[in-house]
């Protein structure tokens, strides 16, 4: 023992220093050259270090770099040492389908928090959740939601009126106002602002934890001192200052528990599957930050995509607007909201949502799953067990031997009678056990504020340029400003 010792005391630093300089050269090679995904192609940094998917991430970008990266290197692409991004959409089954056998990889392990619905890498931890969770968006239960998702909407309508009233028409930043008023019982209507900061905590934490989960574990907690790179420090910040709002909000609303019929009435009631009892006051407190964001924020990324794009179509505007007239005749009166049985048999409004869902998805990346034991096919190709593997959503929606010219918005490609078949192809939601708990009550709050608002409002953009764009776990855009004018006098006041 002494004479082991002895020798690791006479390497000298410089001899220390050669050695490990040496093992990093030799796992490069073996990384890059012989390893089981040496086959696959992709920018030589990717098969280098996870540090090239971290960059994308960090620079908002993730999406936008992998769709060129399959153009230049086809289906499959390394992004990382041990991650393969394939764009083949029948990779989409085989991945996400139920009974693939793949599950959530280490991008979404946060041993800081507990863990919830979305996050949780154990099935069965994760099937117990869905148990008691799915209740919530049962055909019944969105029912029971409608009226309030209408007092929501009547509210946005009126801060437009109101601001409206002086000056005929109004400016606004759309990309703000659906933040304000959805899902998150802050009261940012009533104030007409974000008193908060809500918004830019939870964009400042979807980009953080988009990057770090694709660091090693060991680096995931020191982030939070990197104070050469402010993003970091500032994005951990907001974690945790979203745990404590989400948390404030508990507590208000736990007195009241049925004021209100929504989500968080919904866990106050649920039952624990296992002990039958109620729920942790901790596991309800996670559910809810958790969808906060994941219940707000994309519903909200997505409404402002079609502002955004039907704002600088006018052809697409005046047909949607033919058919709301012809669906919802005459001058409504001042606290009308359209209601989701109507609004759901509107084809074109239907296929503005869906197209700009395909043309721009709000969940547009790879969702990383790990393969199963004993490896799988995928696409043709034999992935190795514990490969991770993800299929990027923007990809599959701009897949040309599917959707016939992919770069152009053209909302004719869902009203056609074969358009059924582009469903196959069509994951804004993903699929499989995994996929969105909240996709029909999603759907039911877009198409009646859509309908609301463009039945009621002309919108214009004011911006010519293209739309910038940053991407956290979701894309989002960086403004929507808008000139927003009444198509009708109010009938209460006329
Ligand atoms: C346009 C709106 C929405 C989009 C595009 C969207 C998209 C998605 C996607 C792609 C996933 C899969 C994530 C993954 O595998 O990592 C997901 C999961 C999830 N979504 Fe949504 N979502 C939307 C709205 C909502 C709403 C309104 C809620 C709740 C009210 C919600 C709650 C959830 C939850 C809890 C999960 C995790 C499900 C599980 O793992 O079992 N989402 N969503």
């Amino acid at each position: 023992m002494s004479t082991v010792v002895e020798i690791l005391g006479n390497i000298s630093s410089a001899d220390w220093l050669s050695a490990s300089l040496a093992c990093i050269l030799l796992h490069i090679i073996y990384n890059v050259w012989f390893g089981p995904l040496a086959h696959i192609p992709g920018p030589f940094l990717a098969k280098v270090s996870s540090l090239w998917i971290v960059f994308q991430c960090r620079y908002t970008r993730r999406s936008e770099t992998l769709l060129k990266q399959h153009q230049k290197y086809g289906n499959f692409v390394r992004v990382a040492p041990n991650h393969i991004s394939i764009s083949d959409p029948s990779a989409l089954e085989a991945i996400y389908g139920h009974k693939s056998g793949f599950n959530k990889g280490p991008f979404y392990e946060d041993k800081s928090i507990e863990p919830v619905l979305f996050n949780t890498r154990d099935v069965q931890i994760h099937h117990r959740k869905r148990k008691y969770l799915s209740p919530a968006f049962s055909a019944k239960n969105l029912n029971e939601y409608e009226p309030y998702m209408a007092m929501q909407i009547r509210k946005l309508m009126e801060c437009f009126h109101r601001r409206i009233e002086n000056s005929g028409t109004v400016q606004l930043d759309f990309n703000e106002y659906w933040d304000y008023a959805f899902g998150k019982p802050f009261g940012f209507l009533d104030k007409e602002r974000d008193h908060l900061n809500l918004i830019a905590i939870i964009d400042a934490r979807g980009e953080v934890l988009n990057a770090l989960g694709h660091l090693p574990q060991i680096l995931r907690p020191i982030m939070k001192y990197f104070f050469l790179d402010p993003f970091w420090p500032n994005g951990l910040r907001a974690t945790s200052n979203l745990a404590a709002i989400g948390t404030q909000a508990y507590y208000g609303r736990k007195d009241q528990k049925n004021s209100r019929h929504d989500l968080l009435s919904f866990l106050f009631k649920a039952k624990d599957p296992e002990s039958g009892g109620p729920l942790s006051e901790k596991e309800i407190i996670a559910e809810s930050i958790s969808f906060i964001v994941g219940g707000s924020d994309t519903t909200s990324s997505t409404m402002t995509n079609v502002v955004d794009i039907v704002s600088r179509s006018p052809e697409v505007q005046r047909q949607l607007q033919s058919e709301l007239d012809q669906a919802f005749p005459g001058v409504m009166e001042s606290d009308w909201v359209a209601d989701f049985q109507t609004a759901n048999r509107l084809p074109v409004l239907n296929a503005v949502l869906r197209e700009t869902m395909r043309f721009k998805p709000t969940s547009a990346t790879g969702l990383e799953r790990v393969t199963p034991a004993g490896g799988k096919i995928i696409a043709g190709m034999f992935i190795p067990e514990g490969t991770l593997v993800s299929v990027p959503t923007l990809n599959v929606h701009h897949n040309p031997a599917v959707f016939v010219r992919p770069d152009e918005y053209d909302i004719s490609r869902w009203l056609g009678s074969d358009s059924s078949a582009l469903l196959d192809s069509f994951y804004p939601f993903s699929l499989g056990p995994r996929a969105c708990i909240g996709r029909n009550f999603a759907w039911m709050e877009m198409l009646k504020t859509l309908a609301t608002v463009f039945k009621l409002f002309i919108v214009e953009r004011t911006r010519t340029l293209g739309t910038e764009v940053r991407e956290g776990f979701f894309v989002k855009n960086s403004e929507c400003n808008v000139v927003v004018k009444p198509r009708f006098g109010r009938k209460d006041r006329t």
